[in-house]
């Protein structure tokens, strides 16, 4: 029986974990459940869970919780605060993490388990964008094993099944669905809201990560995520624009091969395998039906110039050290800005830039000097901000 912690349990990725795990009770315990702030939802989910602990992050919820929960009849013990999560997650109650916590939040924990040498069911990219040789050398050095469950990484490691296999790689082409404005020229895109924004024509997910897929900075972060994790130079991952998000991502082979991983836009493919791999599970995502999916599979290159995250996200993989840390940074504070009504689309891109100017990359030596850049970075882009609507 695996013994799961599920971080970022209310949200989307944690509903499709609950939702695999639920359709195994033979295989899968939901053990530990941790959410940000919703209270209400993470007592709903101990009820249908039973989880042993649930971890508030906000200080505020816990005596909520803890009520919930004993009214609920519950005997799911109730935590707040990192410490309390960072123990749980390297304790015995759980074996396997999925990391679904959304931004820099979930780099602790991430990297807690990876200490602790647990099966990492990696979802929280940030966390690879922000120190990704530190969180891989340490899951390397204690033997943790990471299945990246972003649906791209996720097909890529299903093409990449050995080292005879990586040793023959030639590139990798991370697909991208253009999200909701594909298409679009720059200018069209000054007054967009954040509800168009988010919705995303293919995939449903929580609001940040929709708003990145809208900049294509959601490309960018996926690029720097997969020079981590498959130990791949930037010049040999493209992007290709795939709208229909059938095809996960390919993989091209030094003989001339191209494979890829194909099914429908469901989460809970990826999760399936990150649970079980080599092993194979029901996930409950039905099989591709490819001519019920209007029999075509379209491809055309990514516009940099109406979407330049993906273009900034590249520079900042290549220039190294700590650039990435401060890329992620500043594009969390100008989304949630954004999402604030506090400035415009076309101000996510810009707010980076700035950012990105302002703090020249140095060695991302440590977690002190990348836990530096990164509250430096989100500094330079609140006052880009502000700069930006005064
Ligand atoms: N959704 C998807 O299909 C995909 C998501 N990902 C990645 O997975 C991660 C999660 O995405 P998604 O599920 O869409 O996001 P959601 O916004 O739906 O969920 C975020 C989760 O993180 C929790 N959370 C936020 N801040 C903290 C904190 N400080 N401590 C603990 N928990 C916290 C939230 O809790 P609360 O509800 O209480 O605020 C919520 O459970 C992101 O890194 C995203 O890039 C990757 C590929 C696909
Ligand atoms: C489901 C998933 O992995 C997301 O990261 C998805 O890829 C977002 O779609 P975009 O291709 O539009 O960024
Ligand atoms: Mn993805």
């Amino acid at each position: 029986m695996l013994q799961v912690a599920v971080l970022g349990a209310t949200g989307s990725i944690g509903a499709s974990a609950l939702d695999v795990i639920a359709r195994h009770p033979d295989r899968l315990r939901a053990t530990v459940l941790a959410a940000g702030q919703n209270v209400d939802a993470l007592v709903a989910l101990c009820v249908q869970h039973r989880p042993r602990h649930a971890v508030i992050a906000a200080a505020d919820g816990y005596i909520a919780l803890k009520r919930g929960l004993a009214n609920a009849g519950l005997d799911t013990v109730a935590h707040t605060g990192e410490d309390a999560l960072d123990a749980l997650v390297a304790g015995d109650t759980c074996d396997t993490v999925v990391a679904a916590i959304v931004g820099a939040a979930g780099l602790r924990s991430t990297l807690a388990a990876a200490r602790t040498g647990k099966r990492l069911l990696l979802a929280n990219k940030e966390s690879l964008v922000l120190a990704g040789e530190l969180l891989m050398r340490t899951a390397r050095e204690a033997g943790a094993t990471i299945v990246p469950v972003d649906s791209e990484h996720n097909a890529i490691f299903q093409c990449l099944p050995d080292s005879h296999a990586h040793a023959g790689l030639a590139r990798l082409i991370l697909t991208a669905s253009g999200g909701p404005f594909r298409g679009r020229s720059r200018e069209s895109l000054r007054d967009v809201t954040p509800e168009q924004a988010a919705a995303h024509p293919k995939w449903s997910m929580g609001l940040k990560i929709s708003v990145d897929s809208a900049t294509l900075m959601n490309k960018g972060l996926e690029v720097i995520e997969a020079h981590h994790l498959f130990d791949v130079g930037a010049d040999r991952i493209d992007v290709l624009v795939h709208p229909q998000s059938l095809v996960h991502s390919l993989v091209e082979f030094v003989d001339g091969s191209t494979l890829a991983q194909l099914g429908l836009p469901d989460m809970r493919t990826a999760l399936s395998v990150g649970f079980t791999w080599p092993e194979r599970i029901a996930s409950g995502v039905g099989g591709l039906d490819l001519l019920a999916q209007g029999g075509r599979l379209d491809f055309e290159a990514p516009d940099v110039g109406a979407f330049p995250c993906l273009r900034l996200a590249y520079d900042a993989l290549r220039a190294g050290g700590t650039a990435p840390a401060v890329l992620n940074a500043a594009n969390e504070v100008a989304v949630s800005a954004f999402l604030q009504r506090r400035m415009g689309f076309l101000a996510i891109p810009a707010v980076v830039e700035q950012t990105l100017s302002a703090l020249p990359p140095v060695s991302a030596a440590s977690l002190d000097v990348l836990g530096d850049a990164d509250a430096q970075a989100r500094r330079i882009a609140e006052q880009a901000v502000q700069h930006l609507v005064t």
